[in-house]
């Protein structure tokens, strides 16, 4: 195979291309029945109607602990003229115990007085009294459950009750899993340059088993035609299903689609769908086969929109579809009408409206999955969204879990991971959620109320104070500062400094490569704020214009073979093992309109940040000073 690049240009619309497959695979989705223990049936989907062999109860039992009576024979009791039946009128029943002729009814043991004559009842009992009839809850032959139904704990029960040990139920899906890629290693193996660490077969193998298939994982495979060709070949003689990872777009090495065509049929290569573009769909000896794209959020969104609807075919299931909530959303988005995008969000409850902050939009970014509480999906005719725009979210976070979130939108410090880590420990169903924009941008989202707090770190060069007069030229309505940690704010630079930094002075040295933090940022005032007292010009430091998002990205820049120094907090540098320079200690806040202060929420929050617990992962951290974290000043 010649190194030929696969330029496909033509995408088509994600419902035209799963209709125009759902078609095309339609006769190949239908999975036999197998037969199981109903013991171990949760979960599973019984393939027809399922009928009970035995009735419930199996004969007339007393639903009452006393004793089985002829109604007849009580006739006439009263209080003033009560009745006794002798020995022979009677049988003493528990709850459960099968009542026979002649006896027809029950009375319960605390209408009844023992007597020497016999037993003295003070009413009469109506025929059938507390007796449970034969098939009063199942009825011999009756419908339990119909088919295609997923069997829960309850149904287990009943089907035991009626007589049930086996039932059938619809094979699992058993779908062949390919990882590709030659730079691919598994997860343990030596890292080289350029490797890639396997993980999306071992992501698809959880979403195959979340729908209730069986996934089969296989190891690696090098970008090797013949054997990706022979591999898959086998794989769909013997499986009900194949998925190939990667190479399925215009590499060199991509020979996913040549493969599935020689083997079989290609339905479609190319979907309206973003991430996700390059999605191949085909058909191989009467098997789906399905090219997932390489990058993790590419071959997530894939699944979803690929797979996982013939994988509810084929096992039966009508799967959940997730929640949706109207949000407003906090950016804007701007989305080509080449396709249909799935722009992954966080969501939070502020005031009386949910609000949607888009993360990262990158096909790579795993941890934008990881992090979202949704997705907004911007559909093809659309060319995105204004901020402040009412859209349509589909939650993949339990709704009321994110009613129970505080939205921070601000400066980034570690304390925001620390909080959000000890919240939900110490308040059942309490949680933090944060978004990193700088404190400007921050005290911006407050503003529009997006957010319950922005974290910032903002000094004012007139007063030398900090944050207070942000807050009080910003806002007007009430507002508090709820304090949160003074932290050391410097220079990091590699570990043993081989640039003898020694000072915001040196930054003007052109060998120092700067990597500067966004306009807004706290961190950015600082350093403008430093300069312009030492009288210094930020166009001769190197790479001032070189923006990163957080504390740590400019860590990891300075700690790779791109940068040499870039301010930050202590530790930043210390978790990137880099040397510090000390510039100043800057207070570290939360604004919050005052109308937010007695949330539960906001008040465990507030409670947390005063607690030793916190303080001690401070000291771990170094750096920070607390003395008066949680105390709440009004402005
Ligand atoms: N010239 C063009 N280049 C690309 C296009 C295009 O239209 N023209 N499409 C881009 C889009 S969109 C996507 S999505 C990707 C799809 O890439 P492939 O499916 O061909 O996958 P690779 O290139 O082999 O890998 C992409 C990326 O994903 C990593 N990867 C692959 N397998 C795994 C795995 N099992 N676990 C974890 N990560 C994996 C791989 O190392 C790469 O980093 O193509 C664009 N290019
Ligand atoms: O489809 Mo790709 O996933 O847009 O990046």
């Amino acid at each position: 195979m010649s190194k030929k690049r696969n330029l496909y240009l033509n995408t088509i619309p994600v419902d035209e291309a799963r209709e125009k497959y759902l078609k095309a695979v339609s006769e190949l989705l239908t999975m036999p029945a197998e037969r199981i223990p109903v013991t171990e049936s949760l979960g599973r989907v019984t393939m027809s109607a399922v009928y009970a062999r035995y009735s419930s109860p199996l004969f007339n039992a007393s639903a009452m602990d006393g004793i089985a009576v002829s109604a007849k024979d009580t006739e006439g009791a009263t209080e003033t003229s009560p009745v006794i039946l002798q020995e022979n009128m009677y049988t003493v029943v528990d709850t459960g115990d099968p009542v026979h002729n002649p006896y027809d009814a029950v009375i319960m043991a605390e209408d009844i007085v023992e007597t020497d004559d016999g037993v003295r009842i003070t009413s009469s009992a109506a025929p059938w009294q507390h007796i449970r009839p034969i098939g009063e809850d199942i009825v011999a032959g009756e419908m339990i459950l119909p088919g295609s139904h997923k069997i829960r704990a309850i149904d287990i029960g009943v089907l035991l009750s009626a007589g049930i040990l086996e039932i059938d139920v619809v094979k699992k899906p058993d779908v062949a899993i390919f990882p590709t890629g030659t730079e691919i290693i598994e997860p343990g193996e030596e890292i080289k340059e350029g490797s890639i660490l396997e993980s999306n077969s071992r992501m698809f193998e959880n979403m195959v088993t979340t729908m209730g298939g069986n996934g089969h994982r296989f190891p690696p495979i090098k970008d090797d035609y013949d054997e990706i060709l022979s591999k898959v070949s086998d794989a769909a003689d013997k499986y009900d299903m194949v998925i190939i990872n990667a190479g399925s777009s215009a590499g060199t090495e991509d020979y996913t689609v040549h493969v599935l065509r020689e083997l079989g049929e290609v339905i479609v290569h190319g979907v309206a769908i973003k991430p996700g573009k390059p999605v191949i769909l085909a058909m191989v000896k009467n098997k789906p086969v399905i090219g997932l794209p390489g990058y993790p959020v590419s071959a997530y969104i894939g699944f979803e929109n690929f797979v996982a609807p013939l994988l509810s075919i084929m096992g039966r299931r009508n799967e959940a579809v997730n929640e949706q909530i109207e949000a407003h959303i906090s950016k804007r988005i701007v989305s080509s009408l080449k396709h249909k995008e799935y722009v992954r969000v966080k969501v939070g409850k502020v005031g009386d409206k949910f609000v949607a902050a888009p993360l990262a939009r990158g096909a790579g970014a795993a941890m934008s999955l990881v992090r979202a509480d949704g997705f907004c999906v911007i559909e093809q005719s659309s060319e995105g969204v204004e901020a402040g725009e009412k859209v349509k979210i589909e939650l993949y976070r339990n709704k009321n879990e994110v009613e129970n979130t505080i939205v921070i939108i601000g400066s980034h410090d570690l304390i925001l991971d620390i909080t959000a880590d000890m919240m939900p420990g110490k308040y059942n169903n309490m949680f933090v959620s944060s978004t990193h924009v700088g404190s400007m941008g921050g005290l911006m989202s407050l503003k529009r109320g997006e957010a319950h707090m922005a974290p910032i770190h903002l000094l004012d060069e007139e007063t030398g104070q900090y944050n207070v007069p942000y807050v009080k030229r910003l806002f007007k309505e009430p507002m508090a500062i709820i304090k949160g940690v003074n932290r050391i704010q410097g220079i990091m630079v590699k570990k043993g400094n081989p640039l003898g930094i020694k000072g915001i002075e040196d930054l003007e040295n052109p060998d120092v490569r700067y990597v500067n933090r966004q306009r807004g940022a706290g961190t950015r005032v600082l350093l403008d704020y430093k300069l312009k007292q030492l009288g210094m010009d930020s166009e001769k430091i190197n790479g001032y214009d070189r923006e990163m998002a957080t504390h740590m990205a400019v860590a990891a820049a300075v700690a790779s073979e791109s940068a040499d120094a870039g301010m930050g907090v202590l530790s930043a540098a210390r978790a990137m093992g880099l040397d510090f320079i000390e510039v100043a200690y800057e207070e570290y806040d939360f604004a919050a309109p005052v109308r937010f202060l007695e949330l539960p929420h906001i008040k465990a929050f507030t409670d947390i940040i005063k607690s030793p617990e916190f303080k001690k992962e401070l000291d771990r951290l170094g750096g920070y000073t607390s003395d008066a974290s949680g105390r709440i000043v009004l402005v």
